[in-house]
């Protein structure tokens, strides 16, 4: 604890315990927006698995991929990533190898997690592995499992797994409660590794970045460039302040949030947001982003239960919905929503692309327009048209979007930043150069140099594409002078 303490002063932080929330990170002097507070790499990371496309255990990488020819498991992109895995892998390889055929395909992206674990601690603990003040296995005995709020139901399936797990490692001195409890720590303290975009790519456990506590008005933001967690300041954060992150989607209703920090982090959000619960603009902030649309389809009014519990009634116009009404519409969407799973697990983009433009207009009937639920069909509507590379609709999605997350989100939040990229790249690939450049520069570039850092490959790339897009605005502008200057 001491060394990690020197560790971390040097880098103008400190560790503290607050009775409500145990440890916490301070900071020892001030950081500015965009400025990375603190990285670190994982002590353990695995890629996701999934059934189109394996990644490799290195870099996370999904091209030029070759399956290790000894345990046919784990995947590597090349000579580099494998032999930068190759002292755990050896372990590792050993391992899997022993298992039959089909017990191997049914090993998951957890359960590697945890093997991965215990092979690093023993490596560490024999010096094959180094160790460092911020890379050791005392770190992830320090994390938090809340093993005594965890229900029977729960406790048989770690058992479960921690069983599969020490069937792979055969270990004569494992100890199941302990693996059963780390699987317990994984679930409130790893973290989903995801590219620039935000999309997911494996899990990690980063022990340091796992003191860093919750807020649902964070004050800083975790990142990924590859495998490396960064931290990075989205507002002023004076000396003495604590660093906090969101570990939850925060656009949702206090209720929502504070459901899902309960049922994995298990605890009782009290930021500056949820301290509000049940307060006027807390209630009306609820009833829109989840609540009701009014009657009338031309008011912007929220809606409220009635007294009489028969209906939800506009807070603005005062029209009075029939809940019966109400329930009709819902049991059909959700409906609709059971059968456009269907239709997209069999690739059908045309067909899902139609059902959900259907559930957009049932949606539209149904939810306040800045509802979250409209928002989320609008999102896969923009994705399905992008990989059909219909861009046209795709921006008209894109836009439908952009208001709801300027609500949802603070003004620095990455989601904010990417869906003003993807609006940009859209109006790009359309060629609106003007429009592009307009809404990457002042509106996706501002935001994302805060949340992504200015030296990622990402945001070089963006830079230059927004150069490229500047150029051929103003080469297009000059060729129109020199045509109106003609005789
Ligand atoms: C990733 S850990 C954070 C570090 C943790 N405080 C510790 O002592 O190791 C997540 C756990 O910290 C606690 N926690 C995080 N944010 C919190 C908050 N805003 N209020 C109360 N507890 C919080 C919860 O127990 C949660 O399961």
């Amino acid at each position: 604890m001491e060394d990690l303490q020197s560790a971390l002063n040097e880098q103008g932080l400190t560790v503290s315990t607050v009775p409500e929330k145990g440890r916490c990170l301070l900071t020892a002097r001030d950081f500015y927006p965009g400025e990375v507070i603190i990285s670190q790499e994982p002590y353990v990371c695995v890629p996701n698995k999934s059934s189109v496309d394996s990644r490799c255990d290195g870099c996370f990488t999904s091209s030029n991929l070759k399956k290790c020819s000894a345990c046919h498991v784990v995947w590597y992109c090349g000579s580099t990533c494998q032999k930068l895995e190759w002292k755990l892998h050896r372990l590792e390889c050993q391992a899997l190898s022993r298992l039959d055929k089909d017990r191997r395909k049914s090993v998951t992206p957890s359960i590697l997690l945890m093997v991965k674990l215990y092979l690093r601690r023993k490596l560490q603990s024999e010096k094959v592995i180094p160790t460092t003040a911020t890379d050791n296995y005392n770190l992830v005995e320090a994390l938090v499992s809340h093993m005594s709020d965890i229900d029977e139901k729960q406790l048989v399936l770690y058992a479960q797994i921690a069983n599969i797990v020490n069937f792979i490692l055969q270990w004569p001195e494992i100890n199941i409660k302990e693996i059963a409890e780390n699987f317990s720590k994984f679930a409130c303290n790893a973290h989903t590794i995801c590219d620039s975009e935000l999309r997911p790519l494996g899990t990690g456990l980063y022990p340091v970045i796992s003191i860093i506590n919750h807020s649902c008005l964070p004050n800083s933001v975790l990142l990924f460039e590859g495998r490396l967690a960064v931290i990075r300041a989205v507002q002023h954060i004076p000396q003495g302040d604590e660093v906090l992150i969101s570990y939850i989607e925060t656009a949702g209703s206090t209720m929502t949030r504070q459901k899902a920090l309960k049922e994995q982090y298990r605890f009782t959000c009290t930021c500056p947001r949820c301290i509000k619960v049940g307060q006027s603009d807390d209630i009306q902030e609820s009833a829109i982003v989840e609540g009701y649309q009014c009657k009338d389809d031309r008011c912007n009014g929220f809606l409220l239960r009635s007294s009489d519990d028969k209906g939800f009634v506009c807070q603005q116009c005062g029209l009075v919905r029939d809940k019966e009404e109400i329930r009709k519409i819902a049991s059909e969407l959700k409906l609709m929503s059971d059968k456009v799973l269907m239709s997209s697990s069999s690739g059908n983009y045309q067909e899902t692309v139609s059902m959900y433009q259907k559930i957009d207009k049932l949606q539209r009937k149904l939810c306040h327009p800045f509802s979250i639920s409209l928002m989320q069909t609008r999102e896969k509507l923009l994705k399905i048209l992008m990989e059909l590379q219909d861009w046209r609709e795709a921006l008209a999605y894109c836009r439908l979007t952009i208001p709801v997350y300027q609500r949802l989100y603070p003004g620095f939040h990455p989601l904010l930043g990417l869906q003003y990229y993807t609006c940009g790249k859209l109006e790009w690939l359309l060629g609106d150069t003007e429009g592009a450049i307009k809404i990457t520069s002042s509106k996706a570039v501002d935001i994302l140099r805060v949340t992504h850092g200015t030296n990622t490959s990402f945001m070089k790339d963006l830079v230059l594409k927004l150069e490229e897009a500047r150029a051929e605005a103003s080469y297009k502008l000059s060729s129109k002078d020199e045509l109106q200057d003609l005789p």
